[in-house]
């Protein structure tokens, strides 16, 4: 078993990413310039702007944090958006997702202009990606892909199993491993939780790839894994003893495969670095730049 370490290789992307941005300023250009929204306080979402505002400073970033009570009204934060969609100095913008019951997070998303929509989660992003336009990925997809790529591992020709049909893993993560640009070219089963468990069970014991994003510890057994295949935990979940898990029952199944996550240490970091590469390529669309 070897682990696919996703510090590791995100630290490698933002060092890149970084030296890129020294050109840019030393040239004489401002630098790139990403504004994060966090509504509430909900602890994780705290520690994962935290993470986004520290990756920004080492790729030579300028980070803002914007934050708002829980009570924020939709259309508070819908007049914000609007006032930094008309900004030139700000090059990307993410709202912190999960937003409170009284948001509706389609409509918060909808209203970010696209050509600063650096999550991609926009309708208009989606639907070039899914076409193979150039588009902003959805960043843990997108950070998934890279890390396949780092540690090249090949997709072509693979049979890949995802779990879970969220908007911002499941079907993005599909949609790329299956295109036939970029890192794809794979054959695609995308299941979910109600997949009927002996129809799961006969995908995931063919799959080469199994991709999980579920929320649910210890999901994935070694029972549903085939001898050598490739196991991607996007899962994170906590404990009450504090703990931090995965959807893969990790030590049961890591014996049986050729690679996989680690949770923490994983997909998580590269989540954060996919984003970085997002923010790159806005500020770069902005001033004509390769
Ligand atoms: N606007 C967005 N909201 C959310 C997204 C997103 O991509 N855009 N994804 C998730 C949360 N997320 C990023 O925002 C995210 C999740 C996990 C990590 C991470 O680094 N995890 C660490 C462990 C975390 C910890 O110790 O607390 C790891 O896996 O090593 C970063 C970002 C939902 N919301």
């Amino acid at each position: 078993m070897n682990l696919l370490d996703g510090k590791k290789c995100a630290d490698s992307l933002v060092a890149d990413i970084a030296r890129k941005v020294a050109g840019y300023v030393e040239s004489g250009l401002r630098k790139p310039h990403m504004t994060v929204i966090l509504v509430g306080e909900h602890a994780p979402s705290e520690s994962y702007v935290k993470s986004k505002i520290k990756s920004c400073e080492k790729a030579g970033f300028e980070g803002a944090l914007l934050r708002f009570p829980e009570t924020v009204t939709e259309e508070e934060l819908l007049a914000k958006i609007r006032e930094i969609n008309a900004n030139p100095a700000t090059d990307g913008l993410i709202v912190q997702l999960p937003l409170p019951p009284h948001i509706n997070p389609q409509k918060i998303i909808n209203a970010i202009d696209p050509d600063k929509d650096i999550d991609g989660f926009h309708p208009t992003n989606f639907g070039k990606m899914t076409l193979g336009q150039k588009a902003f990925r959805p960043a843990t997809a997108y950070g998934i892909c890279k890390l396949l790529q780092f540690y090249e591992i090949p997709v072509w020709g693979k049979h890949c199993v995802v779990i879970g049909r969220s908007n911002i893993v499941g079907k993005p993560i599909s949609i790329m491993l299956a295109n036939d640009f970029d890192i794809g070219n794979a054959t695609v089963t995308l299941t979910h939780i109600e997949t009927p468990r002996e129809l799961l069970l006969d995908e995931t014991r063919r799959a080469d790839i199994i991709i999980v994003a579920v929320g649910i510890p210890g999901f994935v057994t070694d029972d549903m894994v085939k001898e050598g295949a490739v196991v991607i935990d996007v899962g994170i979940n906590r404990l009450d003893d504090g703990k931090i898990v995965g959807d893969v029952d990790f030590e049961n199944v890591k014996g049986k495969c050729s690679w996989i996550t680690p949770v923490p240490g994983g997909v998580g970091r590269m989540t954060v670095a996919a984003l970085m590469l997002n923010t790159l390529m806005a500020y770069q669309n902005n001033f004509n730049l390769d």
